[in-house]
């Protein structure tokens, strides 16, 4: 799915301005956006999901236009059909597994009817959730929540999933096993993805394409396919490790 973003984001908290003008274009499902704190990652898929306005420009997500500030056309968050994986999973504390997963599914006040709950089963089966599904997430481990975010992500069917930090509160143990699972989600679903870190790690496993961000800019974006391609595994891992190090170290 082609992603395509040209934007300028203006934001203003009392101390300070910030400014984001980023520009990248991607027709690979799986997309990362890697670079120090503070440089914009966030901000930049805030307004993909359509919860952050910028002052100008456009983006187009598998041929539908989701923001184009010279044509007016701005989709409400609702309408943009994106799946939204915030650093802290935002699972609903008051709410069991069930709950969780199906929440875009019930009309509220009423009950989940029979067809959502079938749906919402075969969803936490795929997930291995079944034991799981009267808990609350304060019951669960790391690995569990984020796959009850995941579900309930994937449960609306999104064009693409947003990722942000996904794997920052797990240690290092279960951040293999997770980016191994998302990987084949990923695959299953066929649901495309944008996924911001700060972990090398997560550039190597999970990066098609890669954009490296800089103080609200991209500084420069790596097809890491083709690369692989081209150069062999390990040669593409030596080298993507070196731009995104030289990142850093031109801070
Ligand atoms: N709602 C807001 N109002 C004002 N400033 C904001 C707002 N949201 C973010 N910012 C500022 O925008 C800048 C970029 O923030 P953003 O969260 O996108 O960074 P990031 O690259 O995702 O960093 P991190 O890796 O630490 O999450 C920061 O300086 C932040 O203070």
């Amino acid at each position: 799915m082609r992603l395509s973003i040209d934007i300028d984001v203006r934001l203003q908290s009392r101390e300070r301005v910030f400014l984001l003008n980023v520009k990248f274009d991607s027709i690979d499902d799986r997309l990362v956006i890697f670079g120090p704190s503070g440089a914009g990652k966030s901000v930049t898929i805030q307004a993909i999901a359509g919860l952050i306005q910028p002052t100008r420009g456009r983006i187009e997500l598998g041929g539908r236009v989701l923001f184009d500030s010279a044509a007016g056309i701005n989709l409400p968050a609702r309408e943009r059909r994106v799946g939204y994986l915030f650093q802290d999973y935002a699972l609903f504390p008051h709410l069991n597994v069930v709950e969780n997963v199906g929440y875009a599914l019930r009309r509220w006040p009423w009950p989940l009817g029979v067809a959502e709950r079938k749906r919402i089963e075969d969803m936490l089966k795929l997930f291995g959730l079944q034991g799981l599904a009267n808990s609350h997430p304060r019951e669960l481990s790391g690995g569990q929540r984020q796959r009850v975010a995941l579900a309930r992500a994937l449960l609306r069917e999104p064009d693409v999933l947003l990722l942000d930090e996904p794997f920052a509160a797990m240690d290092i143990l279960l951040r293999g096993r997770m980016r191994q699972e998302l990987t084949d989600i990923q695959g299953r679903f066929g649901v495309p993805m944008v996924v911001i870190t700060h972990d090398l790690e997560d550039v190597q496993a999970l990066a098609d394409t890669l954009v490296v961000y800089d103080l609200g800019q991209v500084a420069r974006t790596i097809p890491c396919a083709e690369w692989r391609r081209r150069e062999g595994e390990v040669r593409a891992r030596e080298l993507i490790a070196e731009v995104c190090a030289g990142q850093y170290a031109e801070l």
